[in-house]
C-alpha cells in the first residue's frame, strides 16, 4: 500500500449491519454516507456560551484572545525548542523555562489584532490564527465560535527503509485528541520498541474490529511492541487512522509504568481546535450550538417554574436560568448522585441562584403525596464519604429535614479513599473511579466554595406543577462527534432507548400544567428516538400539539415510516406538515454541528 494512504486520517465508521441498513432506509445511501463521514470529524469550531449575568461577549472575546494567543506562542516556542534533551531537562526540573516570554504583549500592542465591526458591535475578532466570532442569530450574540482548522495533511517523515516511531492510542483517547486534548498515559495502548523522552511519534488509533460471534474487539494488548512493519498487530486496519504527531513526554517503560500524566504532547494535529477546557470558569460554558438552541426553544419566562428532568451536568439547566435572568425556579434532576454534584458545582461556578438540583429517577418523577422532597441525611464523614461514592439509594429520611453533608479534606486520607473499606455499598470501584472521586473531592463545590457533598433526593413532584418541562433524554448519542466507532448499537438496543424515552415522556406530560410547554431533545441521529417519539406523543396524548420553535436553524424532520424485523414492526415517524415544526441538526450540513433533534409540544387542556 502507498504510504500516503496509510499515514493519513480517513476513517470509515463501522456500524452494526442491521443498523446501517435501517439508517440507509431513513436517509438514503448517499446521505447516510455523508452523515457517517461527518461523524468522524469534529466540528471545525468550538462553541462557547457566555454567562451574561457575570460577563459580556466582548469581555470574554478580549480575555480568550489573550489566553489563546499566549498558548499558541508558548506552544510554538515549545515546537522549536523541545528536542529530546530539552524534554529530558524539562522532565527532570519539572517546570518549563518559559516564564520570561512576553511576546503576547507585543502581539496585542503591535496592531496585528483585527476586529470586524458590524452595527457598532464586534462580530469577529482575530489575532493571527485565532478567530472568535459572535453568533449572528438574533438574541444569540452571547454565543461565541472559536474557529479551528482541519483536516490537515501531516508529514510523518516515513520512508520505505525507515518506519516512523509510533504510539497507538485507544479510541476514546483519540476522540479526545481530535477535540484538542493531549494524549494521556491511560490512553496509550502500544508503541514502538525504542521510544525515549522527546521522540517525535506518529499517533494512530486502535478501533474495534469485527471478531468472533458478532462481537467487536480492539485486539491490541496494552504494552504491545510495534515494529512499524506489516507484521504489527492490526497494521492494515490502522491505515488512514493517524490523528497527528507529537513528542513523547515519557520513555516506553515510563509510558506503561506511569498511571497518569501526559504521554504525548501533540504538536501537529489533523484537526487543530483550541483547547478551552477550564478556561474562564463561571464566565463561559463550552456547549454545542443545538444544546443552546434547545434552551431557547423552551422559551422560559422570568418567574416561571421549570423542570429539567435529565439535567446533568447542567449545561441546558444553566442556559435556561440565564435566559430567565436567574428569576424564577429551575429544578434540575438527574438519577445519578455524583452527576447531581456536578450540576451543583456548575451552578455555584456560574453563580446562579434560581436552580435547585435533586437526585430523582425521571421514571418516577410524579409524587403520590404532597411532600415532594427528601434530603440526604448526614451521618458523619465516613457515611458522607460512602454517599459520595455510591449511586445507590441513599435517602431514607422520612422527616424531610435538611442536613448538610459537607466533606472536608482533612476528614479523608487518600488511603481511606483508595482503600475503599467496603464503604461503597459493595459496589466495585475501579482505580479510575477512585481517582475521579479524589479529583471531585479536591475540586469541591466550585472555586470559592467549601467542598460539599450534599445531595437532596426528591420523591417527585405533583402533577401539573410546572410551567415548562425539558426532557433532554438519555439516548444512543449517535450524533456525538467525533466518533470512530458506532458498532455498539443494535436495532434491539436502539429500540430499548426509544421505550425508555417514551416512559420518561409520559412523566413529563403529567408534570406540566395545561397551557404549558414540553421540549424533548436528543443527541442522536436515530429516528426511532426522535420522530418516532413525536409520533408516539401526538398519537397518545391528543391534547399535545407540535409548537413552532424560535430560533429554528435546524433542518426538517423525517416523514413516513420504516419497517423493521422483516416487516413485523412498523416504526411511524412524522406526518406531512409536521416536519417543519421540529429541528433536526444534521452533522453533514453546513452548520457543522453534532447530530441533534428538538421537538416542542404545546400542552392543551388535559381532560380533552
Ligand atoms: C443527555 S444527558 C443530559 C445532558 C444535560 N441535559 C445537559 O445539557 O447538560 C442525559 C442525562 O440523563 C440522566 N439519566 C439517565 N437515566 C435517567 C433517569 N431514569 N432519571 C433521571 N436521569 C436519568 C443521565 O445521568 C444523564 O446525565
Amino acid at each position: 500500500m502507498d504510504c500516503s494512504e496509510r499515514y493519513n486520517y480517513n476513517p470509515k465508521l463501522k456500524w452494526n449491519s442491521k443498523v446501517e441498513e435501517y439508517f440507509i432506509k431513513a436517509y438514503g445511501a448517499e446521505h447516510f454516507s455523508r452523515i457517517s463521514k461527518a461523524l468522524t470529524h469534529p466540528s471545525c469550531y468550538s462553541c462557547i456560551r457566555v454567562n451574561t449575568l457575570k460577563s459580556t461577549s466582548d469581555a470574554v472575546i478580549e480575555k480568550l484572545l489573550a489566553i489563546l494567543q499566549e498558548t499558541r506562542l508558548r506552544s510554538s516556542v515549545d515546537g522549536i525548542t523541545l528536542n529530546r534533551d530539552d524534554a529530558i531537562a524539562e522532565e527532570n526540573s519539572n517546570h518549563k523555562q518559559l516564564s520570561s516570554w512576553n511576546g503576547l504583549d507585543e502581539v496585542l500592542d503591535n496592531g496585528s489584532r483585527m476586529g470586524l465591526i458590524k452595527n457598532g458591535d464586534v462580530v469577529e475578532a482575530k489575532i493571527e490564527n485565532t478567530s472568535i466570532t459572535k453568533c449572528q442569530i438574533p438574541a444569540l450574540d452571547y454565543v461565541l465560535f472559536v474557529k479551528g482548522s482541519g483536516p490537515h495533511t501531516i508529514e510523518y517523515g516515513h520512508a520505505d527503509d525507515q518506519p516512523v516511531k509510533e504510539v497507538i492510542v485507544s479510541r476514546k483517547c483519540a476522540e479526545a485528541v481530535l477535540r484538542g486534548a493531549q494524549v494521556f498515559v491511560p490512553g496509550v495502548l502500544a508503541c514502538s520498541a525504542h521510544i525515549e523522552i522527546g521522540d517525535t511519534v506518529a499517533v494512530s488509533v486502535a478501533v474495534e474490529q469485527p471478531g468472533s460471534e458478532n462481537k467487536w474487539s480492539v485486539g491490541i494488548t496494552r504494552g504491545t511492541v510495534l515494529q512499524g512493519s506489516p507484521t504489527d498487530p492490526y497494521y492494515h486496519e490502522r491505515s488512514g487512522l493517524y490523528i497527528g504527531q507529537g513528542i513523547t513526554k515519557l520513555s516506553r517503560t515510563g509510558l506503561f509504568r506511569a498511571s497518569e500524566g501526559v504521554a504525548v504532547e501533540m504538536t501537529n494535529r489533523v484537526f487543530d481546535l483550541p483547547s478551552l477546557h477550564s478556561l474562564l470558569e463561571g464566565d463561559i460554558f463550552l456547549q454545542n450550538l443545538p444544546s443552546i438552541i434547545t434552551a431557547h426553544a423552551l422559551d422560559p419566562q422570568q418567574g416561571e417554574r421549570i423542570l429539567d428532568m435529565c439535567a446533568a451536568p447542567g449545561g441546558k439547566t444553566t442556559a435556561i436560568a440565564i435566559i430567565m435572568r436567574d428569576k424564577g425556579e429551575v429544578i434540575a434532576t438527574d438519577r445519578s448522585h455524583n452527576k447531581v454534584l456536578d450540576i451543583k458545582k456548575l451552578v455555584t461556578e456560574m453563580d446562579l441562584h434560581c436552580i435547585t438540583a435533586f437526585k430523582l429517577d425521571a421514571l418516577k418523577a410524579i409524587c403520590k403525596s404532597n411532600g415532594s422532597i427528601e434530603f440526604a441525611p448526614g451521618h458523619g464523614n465516613k457515611e458522607t464519604f460512602s454517599q459520595t461514592f455510591d449511586n445507590s439509594d441513599i435517602c431514607k429520611s422520612p422527616d424531610g429535614n435538611v442536613e448538610a453533608t459537607t466533606i472536608s479534606h482533612s476528614d479523608l486520607t487518600s488511603e481511606e479513599i483508595a482503600g475503599n473499606n467496603g464503604e461503597n455499598g459493595g459496589k466495585y470501584l475501579s482505580k479510575a473511579d477512585i481517582r475521579k472521586n479524589i479529583r471531585r473531592l479536591r475540586n469541591g463545590g466550585g472555586r470559592n466554595h467549601s467542598i460539599g457533598g450534599r445531595v437532596e433526593k426528591s420523591k417527585g413532584f405533583s402533577p401539573s406543577s410546572f410551567d415548562r418541562v425539558l426532557l433532554d433524554a438519555p439516548c444512543s448519542a449517535l450524533g456525538l462527534r467525533p466518533r470512530l466507532f458506532s458498532g455498539e448499537e443494535s436495532i434491539e438496543s436502539l429500540r430499548k432507548h426509544g421505550k425508555y424515552q417514551r416512559k420518561m415522556f409520559d412523566q413529563a406530560v403529567q408534570l406540566v400544567r395545561p397551557g404549558g410547554v414540553i421540549v424533548y431533545s436528543t443527541c442522536t441521529i436515530n429516528p426511532g428516538e426522535n420522530e418516532a417519539l413525536v409520533r408516539y406523543a401526538l398519537d397518545t396524548y391528543k391534547f399535545l400539539s407540535l409548537a413552532p420553535q424560535n430560533p429554528r436553524i435546524g433542518g426538517p424532520g423525517l416523514v413516513g415510516h420504516c419497517e423493521l424485523f422483516d416487516g413485523e414492526v412498523v416504526e411511524e415517524w412524522l406526518r406531512p406538515g409536521e416536519e417543519e415544526l421540529v429541528q433536526r441538526f444534521d452533522p453533514s450540513s453546513s452548520l457543522d454541528t453534532m447530530g441533534f433533534f428538538i421537538a416542542k409540544f404545546h400542552v392543551g387542556q388535559k381532560d380533552l
